[in-house]
């Protein structure tokens, strides 16, 4: 029986520099620092965006002096920080010690990593029952890297424990806060906002929509063999005409991809079906694997970059595309940009956004791309709602890489209908990331690509 998992929790990165990371975050893409874990054996910070939270991690063995310039932390005490965090908490927030008095400081809520690079590489699920979860998982072969494991603080008890997935580095924490009353997590201070931090209501991110898996080829039906076992996930269809072993294939002119998507359904030990009104009811997950025929793309550069399997991208879900877009990359935030001939020369393109209530100007300007959904959701009947208008939309955009390593990369994503991922978009989103690629293998080695402008 496949584990009951609850809410996706949080999504862990595991980074060189916390610093930069932490100010892309805060000052680029409007995440709330909200609680701060500094001593001698961890350094994390917590962000959140509606439900979305990032832990990012510091790397343990990264020298602690030299990232510290100096300040010496001690225990359950957080230390100064560095400079770019030292600003934002100082002129924002300030860290609240006051219920920490009683954490040991020798867990991560995760595994550290050991990797070299900077990664993004724990997905982390609340669970009922830590122990009966990861003992009826073991008894069925799945490999745990911290077996169940209980720490508390004078707000109460957490327990969890990390599986090893068959993807790469990614690893899952199982955790249970039902005994939990704190803020966030036994050992993390809260943060609170200190000034005027303006809370751009022109960025309603809400939620993590869906997570994007750079995998090798031909190792798909593994990849959901795994999910679908141990976690309970469910394929998803992304066409209506995807062939249950092939994916959905994209294989022309450039593009070889082969994506396969999964559903996570909170209730799929009951196989009971989801609220319809609940947005973060399924997180998808899709696998990505590159097709032979094409050249170089972006799934092979990610395998080569990171150095093995990984989460290539999280597609993050936000209520007004254009509104956030706009603000983020006035923030400094880089997208990539789709081919023009997206907006002027595919025929019917601008019509199309003109009736699903857009600018194409404005779309363009921003590099967003909207793609009509004409399928019937079942899902609408099943849930007793009267079918709705016919025409979903999808809109998307890609961000630059977020690392120095050109690997993981955000998307914005907003679903006025439509569940699943448009045909016309990957193509295009496939473009844009492509001549990324091909103009930094263009440019000298050490060139960064990512200047600051945000504008298009
Ligand atoms: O469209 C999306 O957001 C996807 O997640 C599909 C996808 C996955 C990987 C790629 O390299 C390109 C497109």
């Amino acid at each position: 029986m496949a584990a009951y998992l609850g809410r996706l929790h949080h999504i862990a990165l595991h980074v060189r520099n916390v610093d930069k990371i932490a100010y892309d975050l805060v000052a680029k893409f409007r995440f709330n620092l909200f609680a701060a874990r500094l001593n001698e054996k961890a350094r994390q910070f917590a962000f959140r965006k509606g439900s979305a939270v990032f832990i990012v991690n510091e790397r343990l063995n990264h020298p602690f002096l030299d990232l510290n310039e100096g300040v010496v932390a001690h225990k359950g005490r957080p230390s100064s920080s560095t400079p770019v965090l030292n600003e934002i908490c100082s002129s924002h927030f300030k860290l609240d010690a006051s219920n920490n008095s009683n954490t040991e400081c020798n867990f991560l809520y995760d595994v550290q990593p050991n990797y070299s690079l900077d990664t993004v590489c724990n997905v982390c699920f609340e669970v009922e029952d830590v122990e009966r979860t990861s003992s009826a998982l073991s008894n069925q072969g799945c490999d745990f890297l911290v077996s169940p494991t209980t720490v508390r603080d004078d707000n109460g008890i957490v327990s969890y424990s990390v599986v090893k997935s068959i993807v790469g580095n990614v690893c899952h924490t199982l955790i249970d806060k039902t005994r939990y009353e704190g803020t966030f997590l036994p050992g993390f201070e809260k943060v609170t906002k200190n000034g005027p931090l303006v809370e751009l209501a022109t960025s309603p991110i809400t939620h993590f929509d869906h997570i994007a898996y750079a995998c090798p080829r031909k190792s798909t039906p593994d990849v959901m063999r795994w999910y679908e076992k141990y976690f309970g996930f469910q394929r998803f269809f992304i066409d209506r005409d995807e062939d249950v072993n092939e994916g959905f294939v994209l294989n022309e002119n450039g593009i070889g991809l082969r994506l396969t998507a999964m559903e996570y359904w909170k209730c799929s030990e009951l196989g009971l079906m989801l609220p319809c009104k609940d947005k973060e009811q399924n997180c998808k997950f899709v696998i990505a694997e590159s097709l032979p025929e094409q050249g170089i793309n972006q799934v092979d550069s990610f395998l080569e970059k990171h150095e093995g399997a990984g989460i290539q991208h999280i597609g993050l879900y936000t209520e007004d595309i254009v509104s956030t877009a706009r603000s983020l990359a006035q923030a400094g935030v880089e997208f990539f940009s789709p081919p023009p001939a997206y907006y002027t020369e595919q025929v019917g393109k601008q019509q199309e956004m003109v009736d699903a209530g857009y600018d194409p100007e404005l779309l363009s300007r921003y590099g967003v791309l909207l793609d009509t959904d004409l399928r019937q959701d079942t899902s609408d009947s099943v849930c007793g709602l009267a079918p709705s208008e016919n025409k979903r939309y999808l809109l998307q955009m890609f961000t630059k890489p977020i690392f120095a390593e050109d690997t993981f990369f955000l998307e914005l994503i907003e679903r006025r209908g439509a569940s699943g991922f448009g045909e016309g978009n990957i193509r295009a989103l496939w473009r844009s990331v492509q001549a990324g690629i091909e103009s930094q293998r263009e440019k000298p080695e050490g060139h960064n690509s990512t200047a600051q402008t945000g504008q298009h």
